[in-house]
């Protein structure tokens, strides 16, 4: 239970945290979307309101160092549970560093599953050392540890990036693995790329947005039913020829054959490792090898493998069944407390983000803490690219927060707008500009509402990627120019800070920051203003009551 503030009782009207997913903070002004774009909310709200800047990249939310940018789910997790927790990313490193990865039972079972019946080891996953759903290294050691524990055969299906890395870099990741893999077949030993694409045309689909996308992943890796190609860096070339300016996450699916015959098709005993250690966009795929009962579309052949997820990516569900290295266990959440305190809560978004405000939320978690306590209210995200539609639901997404805030039902509310990430991933900066738009006029209609209702709104976001839409020059700090002048488009999230503005028009508060928050720092915010003292093991929260 938590104990009453000192001093504050609490705000009479609800406490909203507003998530501008994708917004980061750069003092730069060229090719940064967010400076670019008309906000007169967001720059009334940097005029007029108490606010600071969070660390949403790093060791801040747990990344193995700095060099690592933010990500959605470290950056809810952090802002859900008030704590830091080492995340997948340095859990498997770690794992994989001592050894223990190899030396648990998943690990165990999978080799022996395919060394018994002579079978091959499938590695499914995102290829590229982005870090925020998979790093290509874990990948390496696996195939090297596979070799050297007695497998004959592994193939690898890759998932091409884009999003995470620079937009066209596939081939910077699949030549040196090409080379890796021509070395390790040098005595025998057979590794090959045996399918791909692009990980928004397949299988990375999340929250149940897109089923096809899953059905044409299966049907790639699985059965073979793609597109044949004799390697992928052929694959690569010829579907870049014939789609002009597509980047790497869009690419179609391919197969790799060999005498007009699929090299990797998954059958009866084979082992298989999905190797991307974030959950949202590797559930689903492992739903189709896991469940013996599926209906979201038809598989044509179910092959009976030993599957391992690299960790569980739901812990409520318990999906996947085994999985290589234990997810950081993340408890004593922001969630858990408030519906233990019996104070209501709201969590919105469209089903692009609904599981960040959810699921990520509360620690990886996709059940309720309290049914009657927690409003979930998902909007249905459109099935387009998002250039073409830079608003997205957020209209919907604001409308449906103003009924549920306007029946006094919800002390607190969070919620979520995807615009300035999803439309900032697609590397279009026209459209990412009106994307910032969107959410500032989302602002400006639901900031009255809260106002009138006496209630608090914390604007922050869980990470950058509008703030740099051109890839900048590591060493001179400056936008990249191609060829012809014109700079890279950047495609991923950034390292900068994000804003944290605190909207109270009774002011009750000042905000303080020691100068290294991070976003971890928001649930103590929410317990204090709502008038509770935070959990010890929180980190510290940002105002202080006058
Ligand atoms: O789209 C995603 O999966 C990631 C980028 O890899 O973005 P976010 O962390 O904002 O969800
Ligand atoms: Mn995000
Ligand atoms: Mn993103």
């Amino acid at each position: 239970m938590l104990k009453k503030h000192p001093t504050f009782p609490g705000v009479k009207g609800p406490v909203v945290t507003i998530i501008m997913d994708g917004i980061g903070y750069s003092p730069k002004t060229f090719g940064n979307a967010i400076a670019q774009a008309y906000t007169p909310t967001l720059d009334r709200l940097l005029a007029t309101c108490q606010h600071t800047f969070l660390k949403a990249h790093g060791k801040a939310v747990g990344m193995p160092s700095d060099e690592d940018m933010g990500n959605s789910e470290v950056g809810h997790n952090a802002l859900g549970s008030g704590q830091v927790y080492n995340q997948g990313a340095s859990l498997v490193a770690e794992a994989i560093a001592s050894g223990t990865l190899f030396q648990g039972a998943a690990w165990r079972e999978i080799i022996a599953n395919a060394r018994e019946h002579g079978s091959t080891l499938h590695f499914i996953g995102l290829f590229s050392d982005g870090n925020v759903h998979s790093h290509i290294d874990h990948l390496k050691a696996m195939i090297v540890r596979a070799k050297a524990d007695g497998l004959q055969r592994v193939r690898v299906h890759i998932l091409l990036d884009g999003r995470d890395v620079p937009e066209t870099s596939a081939l910077d990741y699949v030549g040196p693995f090409e080379t890796f893999l021509a070395e390790l077949r040098k005595d025998g030993f057979d590794a090959r790329i045996a399918s791909g694409g692009g990980r928004m045309s397949i299988t990375m689909d999340r929250y149940e947005a897109d089923w096809d996308m899953v059905e044409r992943g299966w049907r790639t890796h699985v059965l073979g039913e793609a597109r044949h190609f004799e390697s992928a860096t052929q694959a690569i070339e010829t579907l870049r020829a014939e789609h002009p300016g597509i980047i790497d996450q869009n690419l179609p699916p391919f197969v790799i054959v060999q005498d007009g015959e699929s090299i990797g098709r998954i059958f009866d005993k084979d082992s298989v490792i999905f190797f991307n250690f974030r959950g949202d966009r590797a559930i689903e795929m492992s739903r189709a090898f896991e469940e013996e009962e599926f209906a979201p579309f038809d598989r044509v052949r179910h092959p009976g493998v030993t599957y391992a997820g690299m960790l569980q990516y739901d812990g409520d569900l318990g999906i996947p069944r085994r999985y290589l290295v234990s997810p950081p266990a993340i408890r004593d959440t922001l969630g858990e407390y408030l519906a233990a305190e019996g104070i209501t809560q709201l969590a919105i978004s469209e089903t692009q983000k609904y599981g960040h405000v959810t699921y990520f939320w509360n620690g990886n978690r996709s059940g309720k803490f309290n049914e009657t306590l927690e409003t979930y209210v998902e909007i249905p995200s459109d099935k387009v690219p998002f250039e073409q539609r830079p608003w997205m639901k957020s209209a919907e997404i604001t409308d449906e927060l103003i009924r549920q805030l306007k029946t006094g039902k919800h002390r607190t509310a969070r919620v979520n707008y995807a615009n300035g990430d999803m439309v900032g991933h697609t590397g279009n900066y026209q459209a990412t500009i009106i994307a910032v738009e969107t959410v500032d006029l989302a602002l400006a209609r639901l900031l009255p509402v809260i106002d009138a209702l006496e209630g608090v709104a914390l604007i922050t976001a869980d990470h950058g990627n509008a703030d740099e839409m051109y890839e900048l020059d590591k060493k001179t700090g400056e936008p990249q120019q191609s060829v012809h002048g014109i700079p890279k488009a950047k495609t991923s999230h950034t390292l900068n800070p994000v804003p944290f503005i605190y909207y109270d028009s009774r002011r009750r508060a000042v905000v303080t920051n020691p100068g290294d928050a991070g976003l971890s720092a928001v649930a103590a915010t929410t317990v204090n203003l709502l008038g509770y003292q935070a959990p010890g093991m929180w980190d510290r929260g940002l105002l202080e009551f006058r």
